[in-house]
């Protein structure tokens, strides 16, 4: 299975980078996992309703982008769907079964996902209705989805 996770903006905190990387090795067995990056815009604190759109417009058309056409995309969002863990897994098992191998995971920037990306989307999911900074839902994500993994193959994780 392929996994793409597609973000706005760098990572900065050592310690979110090292987590990820972690994450992203233990899943090596699993799943060839790609982590795309894509420059975020410049969001100063006093936008209009307009100029806010349109940041969230680049951004994802930037995101977009770098997603295939044939993946099944994922988009991470506040009002999306709150699965377990279990779910997430069987989710996914069932993409695979149907030759969906490719699953592009996206989160987006401060200002969160553009309606052309939410569009794109097969499945909205949500982390719960508590906003997490960007580069910390990356980190949840990828440990998410390596214990998505070790559910699908039934082997031992702790609880
Ligand atoms: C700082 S949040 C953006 C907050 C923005 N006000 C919004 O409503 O999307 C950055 C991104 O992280 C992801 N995110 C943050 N918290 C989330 C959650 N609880 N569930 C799902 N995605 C979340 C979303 O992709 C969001 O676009």
């Amino acid at each position: 299975m392929h996994i793409q996770i597609v973000g706005v903006g760098k990572i900065k905190e050592k310690f979110l980078v090292d987590g990820i990387a972690e994450y992203v090795k233990r899943l090596g067995p699993y799943a060839k996992v790609q982590i795309v990056e894509v420059p975020d815009e410049r969001a100063p604190e006093s936008m209009s309703a307009a100029e806010e759109a349109l940041v969230k417009q680049r951004e994802g058309e930037r995101l977009l982008a770098q997603i295939k056409s044939d993946a099944y995309v994922v988009a991470l969002a506040l009002d999306g769907m709150p699965l377990s863990s279990e779910e997430l897994a069987r989710h996914v098992e069932g993409l695979a079964t149907y030759g969906r191998s490719h699953v592009a995971f996206v989160i987006g920037g401060s200002l969160g996902l553009a309606p052309a990306v939410l569009a794109r989307a097969e499945l909205k999911l949500s982390f719960g209705r508590m906003t997490l900074p960007h580069q910390l839902m990356r980190l949840v994500l990828v440990e998410q989805v390596y214990r998505a993994f070790k559910i699908m193959r039934g082997e031992p994780y702790h609880k």
